[in-house]
């Protein structure tokens, strides 16, 4: 099957082809994350121009090699699939694009040769793949999971084993995912004394993407540590609050309803996921040539503006929660800065919101308007 993705020609197998799980070698869902994938390299060269070399990590028909070399990057792509290989060798050639395809598991090819950047974009959670991306990569880390219920708590078992971290089921379930595999990433980068700097990170259809930037430097690890923290939740009256540093002290009781159903999740990542500046900078380089480009500039538009606190809010679930009808959530939240508090949506989803008001100021700033 012939596809056109972002301007370049790919051939990838269609729904008969035996023995190759469509989805997995060409997932049209992911279009969005290749495209924002482009614009984020172009901003990124603007911004650091000694970058050159980009590792497609698990390329699969080599969409995002072909895409990245298209451009200009000094692409090498790689597979353990022997099909994968080939495909991607062969949409190399169909565009005229340069570019080397490795056959080998990429966790060997990244100890043995550095990178500026990486992309990982595996089947289900990054880190197995993660000590030796940090370890060789110059610059800058892509990072894709698409094993959402383990980083949230939904699988908890699961999430605990791959993330070396307790994520909690909350209703802000999608941020939750991103804080786990934030922690997760920020301490494996930091056993190599590199320290991350997210400049973009998005939470995306049941799936989550980051991009960070490294410092190879101790005092920055120590930075990126810092960062990490625990989250404490209220299952009943969903307070919920942040607590800095890898020692928890879980509350016994909620300081808001004073239930006894708190749950502790962590080491969570704290700290900003965004870099606003340079999210409006890959935001001026997504061409309206490009397929998803209405949504993924929508997409930059509220991740610039997102509020860096660590949870985010749903108005729905909140309201439901005190028994009141909703309100439309542009006058929600010019309620919520009337009364004096930040308020931003937030990308999660049309009726997420984020605020340094607590859950009781929320209620009092908004409940005149709920009827
Ligand atoms: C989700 S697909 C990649 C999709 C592709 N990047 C895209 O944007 O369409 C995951 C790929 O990782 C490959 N893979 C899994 N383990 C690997 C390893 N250890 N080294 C290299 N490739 C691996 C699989 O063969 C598969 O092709
Ligand atoms: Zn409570």
């Amino acid at each position: 099957m012939r596809v056109t993705e972002g301007g370049v020609e790919l051939e990838v197998p269609g729904e008969q082809t035996e023995g190759i799980e469509e989805a997995v070698f060409y997932n049209p869902r992911q279009e969005l994350n290749r495209d924002l994938t482009i614009a984020t390299l172009r901003a990124y060269r603007e911004r650091e121009d000694r970058a050159e070399t980009y590792l497609d990590a698990m390329t699969a028909s080599g969409v995002r090699g072909v895409r990245a070399a298209a451009d200009g990057w000094d692409v090498t792509c790689c597979d353990v699939d022997e099909e994968a290989v080939s495909l991607a060798r062969d949409n190399l050639e169909r565009n005229d694009c340069e570019g080397r395809v490795e056959h080998r598991n990429v966790n060997a090819l990244m100890h043995e040769e550095p990178f500026d950047v990486i992309d990982l974009d595996p089947y289900g959670t990054p880190m197995p793949f993660a000590d030796a991306a940090f370890a060789n990569c110059r610059d800058l880390v892509c990072v894709t999971a698409t094993d959402t219920a383990p980083m949230c708590g939904a699988h908890f078992n699961s999430g605990v084993r791959s993330y070396s971290a307790i994520p909690r089921n909350t209703d802000y379930h999608a941020e939750m995912g991103v804080r786990t595999l934030m922690s997760a990433l920020a301490r494996s980068a930091a056993r190599f004394d590199v320290g991350v700097e997210p400049l973009l990170t998005h939470a995306t259809s049941h799936y989550v993407r980051t991009y960070l930037e490294l410092t190879h430097k101790a005092t920055a690890a120590d930075a990126a540590i810092d960062e990490l923290g625990h989250l404490y939740h209220c299952e009943d009256c969903l307070y919920r609050e942040a607590d800095p540093g890898l020692i928890a002290d879980p509350l016994e009781r909620c300081p808001h309803c004073d239930g006894n159903r708190v749950l502790a999740a962590g080491p969570v990542w704290l700290g900003p996921v965004q870099d606003s500046s340079f999210i409006g900078a890959v935001r001026d380089e997504i061409p309206y040539t490009f397929d998803t480009a209405p949504e993924a500039r929508e997409l930059c538009d509220t991740l610039a503006a997102e509020l860096d606190t660590p949870t985010h809010y749903d108005q729905h679930k909140l309201c439901r929660n005190w028994g009141l009808p909703a309100n439309a959530m542009d006058e929600f939240l010019a309620d919520l800065r009337e009364a004096g508090h930040a308020a931003s949506r937030a990308h999660y989803g049309g009726t997420t919101f984020k605020t340094d008001a607590t859950v009781g100021e929320i209620r009092a700033a908004t409940e005149g308007n709920l009827d």
